[in-house]
């Protein structure tokens, strides 16, 4: 079974983005980030990229990530805002907290990527 199969599959994964993004865009700490995001678009990318890093059926046809993130001027602080909507969102889809943790683990090392001061 991959990780993409413990998650829930695709429509936990849509799910799981679409309600990350929506507390990320409530949330003072980010929401200015994404003020000229096309959300659905985001959406749609970050689920592929999550679809294909867990051993799912997608492919990610978005930018790298160090091109998606550069000149946002994001630092450790969002990415950590960033993560804990998304730990939000994966417990009130009912994760297990170990698959929980096996997507962060996967997420981590993007921080390298995403995050410029
Ligand atoms: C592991 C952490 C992260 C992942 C996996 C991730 C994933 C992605 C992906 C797949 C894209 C789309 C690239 C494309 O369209 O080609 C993107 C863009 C973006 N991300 Fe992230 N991201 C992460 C962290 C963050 C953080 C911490 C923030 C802000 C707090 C953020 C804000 C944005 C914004 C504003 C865009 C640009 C959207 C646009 O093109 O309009 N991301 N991210």
């Amino acid at each position: 079974e991959t990780l993409y199969d413990k998650i829930g599959g695709q429509a936990a994964i849509t799910q799981v983005v679409t309600r990350t993004l929506d507390l990320s865009l409530q949330d003072p700490r980010i929401k200015h980030t994404f003020a000229r995001s096309k959300m659905d678009r985001l959406a749609k990318h970050i689920s592929d990229q999550v679809c294909q890093l867990t051993g799912g059926p997608c492919i990610y046809t978005g930018v790298t990530m160090k091109k998606a993130h550069v000149g946002l001027e994001l630092t450790t602080l969002h990415f950590n805002a960033l993560v804990e909507n998304l730990q939000q969102a994966m417990r009130e889809a009912n994760i297990p907290t170990a698959t929980q943790n096996k997507l962060l683990a996967l997420l981590a090392p993007m921080h390298r990527d995403v995050v410029e001061k």
